[in-house]
């Protein structure tokens, strides 16, 4: 579930009235999502997403995440934009959290992603990079790999619970990744969690891009190599090498991969697989129950991390190494 902050009626109301936005018709919580409370929202002049950012998004962030929002509109990119109050003011305070009332994106995610889908998100991901290429805010990635290490330490060995042997089996792969990743590749704005639930298709086209709150500064390959991971793999735990070669092939024709970055694929989609694999063990470990954060299955990513240990070049997510 994602409505954290219950919103009532009247205290909407009051809040609509900073908006040109006519009156309230209808509002209801919307079930999927992971970090922050999302509303349908019906007034007379139309249809908007409410969202109450909680407090895994720091509030300090949030004129990074819809400047950049703003920013890629701007440059053409399909994605939510921020409505402006009367006072030209796009974050203001609901319930006790910020808020922020967004233009509703037409369009639903795809739930079996097909070859086609994969083609377009990997141009859609190539146009984000371009996009965002002069957006003059800065974020660090926080998930980044110095991140994991701690990250990993602080679930311990209760990984062992989640399967035997695990906490070793981090640790030994931390050392790998943290000894070959890549120091000197392009970085830029990256989305960092391009995930299918984030995409949407609107007859059988990509529709934009949604969730931008794990936006930051990085190595821009690094972001393929996450959408490879979320993307590419079937429900059998079988990596498509069709899947990733639309989806490379699609960036190569936006945004050019140089020829570090395609040797640095693998490594760069093993730290992929390892902050995911983090990410859902910590709140796994941690998140009681019916609580704040929808926890999501570990060992997803855990057998995405044992695949990528075996890739022995870029060559096995179906990269051509003559396309331009
Ligand atoms: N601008 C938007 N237009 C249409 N639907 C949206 C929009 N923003 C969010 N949603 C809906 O809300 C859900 C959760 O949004 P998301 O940003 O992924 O939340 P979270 O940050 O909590 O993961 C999406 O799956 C989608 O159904
Ligand atoms: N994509 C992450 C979790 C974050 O979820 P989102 O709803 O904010 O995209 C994962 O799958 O672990």
């Amino acid at each position: 579930m994602a409505v954290y902050t219950d919103v009532s009626e009247p205290q909407l109301s009051a809040f609509l009235e900073a908006y040109d936005l006519g009156t309230l018709l209808s509002y209801k919580g919307i079930a999927e999502g992971v970090e922050n409370s999302n509303f349908l929202l019906r007034t007379t002049g139309g249809t908007f997403i409410l969202t109450l950012y909680e407090k895994r998004v720091a509030r300090g962030d949030l004129p990074f995440f819809v400047g950049l929002m703003l920013h890629l509109a701007s440059r053409g990119l399909s994605c939510p934009l921020p409505v402006e109050a009367r006072d030209r003011e796009t974050l203001r305070d609901l319930a006790g959290r910020p808020a922020a009332v967004f233009t509703f994106l037409e369009g639903m995610w795809t739930r079996r992603p097909g070859v086609p889908e994969c083609r377009d998100v990997g141009a859609a991901l190539a146009g984000m990079h371009a996009a965002a290429s002069d957006f003059s805010g800065t974020r660090p990635n926080a998930l980044s790999v110095d991140a994991w290490r701690p990250l990993a330490e602080s679930c311990g060995a209760d990984a062992d619970r989640v399967e035997p042997g695990l906490s070793a089996e981090i640790a030994a792969e931390l050392d790998a990744i943290e000894a070959a990743w890549p120091q000197h590749l392009p970085t830029g704005v990256i989305h960092a969690d391009l995930f299918p639930d984030n995409v949407f298709f609107l007859g059988g086209q990509l529709s934009g891009l949604i969730d931008f709150y794990f936006a930051c500064n990085d190595i821009l390959a690094y972001d393929l190599a996450i959408c490879l991971c979320a993307w590419c793999f079937e429900a059998d735990g079988a990596f498509n090498v069709t899947k990733g070669r639309a989806m490379i092939e699609a960036y190569r024709r936006v945004r050019p991969l140089s020829e570090v970055e395609i040797v640095a694929l693998p490594i760069l989609a093993r730290g992929a697989a390892m902050r995911f694999l983090l990410t859902r063990l910590y709140d796994w470990l941690n998140v009681p129950d019916g609580s704040f954060v929808t926890k999501k299955d570990p060992k997803e990513y855990l057998r995405k991390s044992r695949f990528h240990r075996t890739v022995r070049s870029a060559a096995d997510y179906g990269i051509e190494m003559d396309c331009p």
